[in-house]
């Protein structure tokens, strides 16, 4: 494919999502009735959209219209590119520039950050990020990072590093954790890698990793992982001590791989319905990686930001409520209960915390922490609440 034949197929799979359509879903749906186009091809697309998304408001302001081929257009102003040269007509290339969209071509492509924030929750990140929000919103514009974690119970950061490096990929130690690597060059070639396939690394946020490394895992102990959906966090878990771990959720379909997962990392995690849960002894942790807005991981999954409205932030708050308290009655005397979010916004976080222990005074918070972006990790929060 040519570079204008790149941008059209962007154009028309940004108007598919624009409609309605699963970001991923219509990438992948594309690429697989695409023979034609390589790994090449495939990924220059699929950067096109997700920067589409990440900067739609601001580029469909410059591009003149909340459209593909505004959008396209005025992310192509942004960067610089020459946008004239790649609209060079059909039939691979989007039509030519119209006299108006060049008039706005000589017009300034500057971007307020800000403006790729949906309005209404513009007051919650500034309640999270105060002076930061400028920084962080910036970095919602940006890609994201790729960071692995390595399998503490298997290798070590160091051999982990030099196996990698054999393999093609470049990665290096990450200070907001002892497990974190920071890939700097072949983040694509990552799962095809031995160093993957064995179970010394994982793809995982650094900032999950600090918020695993924080919690005071102790060999033997009983850990209930309530929320466990793929086992992200269990398996982080796992590579960190020896205890017993067992996962649940309530979409049992989420933890599939969970088994394959835990036996490529060399643990052994228990799978239970609530019902077993109900029935087992109690936890000495429980943590709580409840269902939330994913703000702060946002730069991942653009379209995301721009669907979720306040109804769904309305409900998941209610659901966090409904776990958090269900969840608490598993934890063992003197344990503690985790609750933590991908999120950047206060009701999700801290006041949802706060109507927790209001709501229950034998209950107290022992720490809390938001990770931003401005630190080089995904938005996340944990607070670690124990009985008084
Ligand atoms: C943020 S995801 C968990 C991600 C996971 N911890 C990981 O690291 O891969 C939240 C999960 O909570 C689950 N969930 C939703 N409602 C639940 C409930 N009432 N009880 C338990 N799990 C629930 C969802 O199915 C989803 O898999």
């Amino acid at each position: 494919m040519t570079p204008a034949a790149r941008v059209q197929t962007a154009i028309e799979l940004l108007d598919q999502i624009l409609a309605g359509a699963p970001a991923e879903k219509t990438l992948t749906g594309w690429a697989r009735k695409s023979r034609f186009a390589g790994s090449k091809d495939r990924a220059a697309v699929r950067d096109h959209v997700y920067d589409a998304l990440r900067r739609r408001q601001s580029a469909a302001r410059i591009g003149g219209a909340l459209t593909g081929r505004g959008i396209l257009l005025g992310l192509l102003m942004q960067d610089g590119a020459d946008a004239d040269a790649l609209f060079s007509g059909p039939p691979y290339a989007p039509e030519p520039l119209s006299d108006l969209e060049k008039e706005m071509m000589s017009s300034s492509a500057d971007v307020a950050p800000l403006e790729d924030i949906p309005e209404w929750m513009l007051p919650m990140l500034q309640d999270t990020l105060g002076d930061e929000i400028d920084e962080n919103v910036e970095q919602m514009r940006q890609r994201a990072p790729v960071f692995l974690r390595v399998n503490l119970q298997k290798t070590t950061v160091e051999l982990a590093v030099l196996q990698l490096k054999e393999e093609g990929v470049l990665a290096e130690p990450h200070p907001l954790s002892d497990t974190a690597l920071h890939v700097t060059e072949g983040a694509r070639r990552v799962s095809n890698t031995e160093t993957f396939r064995n179970g010394y690394v994982e793809l995982q946020d650094v900032s999950s990793q600090a918020a695993i490394q924080s919690l005071s895992l102790k060999t033997g102990m009983r850990v209930l992982d309530f929320c466990a959906g793929g086992g992200g966090k269990v398996l982080a878990m796992a590579g960190r001590c020896e205890a017993t771990y067992v996962a649940h959720d309530a979409n049992v379909a989420r933890m599939k791989d969970l088994p394959l997962r835990g036996k490529r990392a060399g643990a052994a995690i228990q799978i239970k319905s609530l019902e077993e849960v109900e029935k087992a002894a109690r936890f000495d942790l429980v943590f709580c990686d409840v269902p939330c807005s994913g703000s702060g991981t946002w730069r991942r999954t653009p379209d995301a930001k721009w669907r979720f409205q306040k109804e769904d932030l309305e409900a998941l708050t209610a659901l966090q409520a409904e776990i958090l308290r269900t969840a608490s009655r598993f934890v063992e005397t003197g344990g503690i209960l985790a609750y933590a979010t991908c999120s950047l916004f206060p009701p999700e976080n801290s006041d949802q915390i706060a109507a927790f222990l209001a709501q229950n005074p034998d209950w107290h918070c022992v720490s809390e922490r938001q990770w931003r972006l401005d630190e080089g990790a995904d938005g996340f929060y944990l607070a670690k609440l124990a009985r008084t």
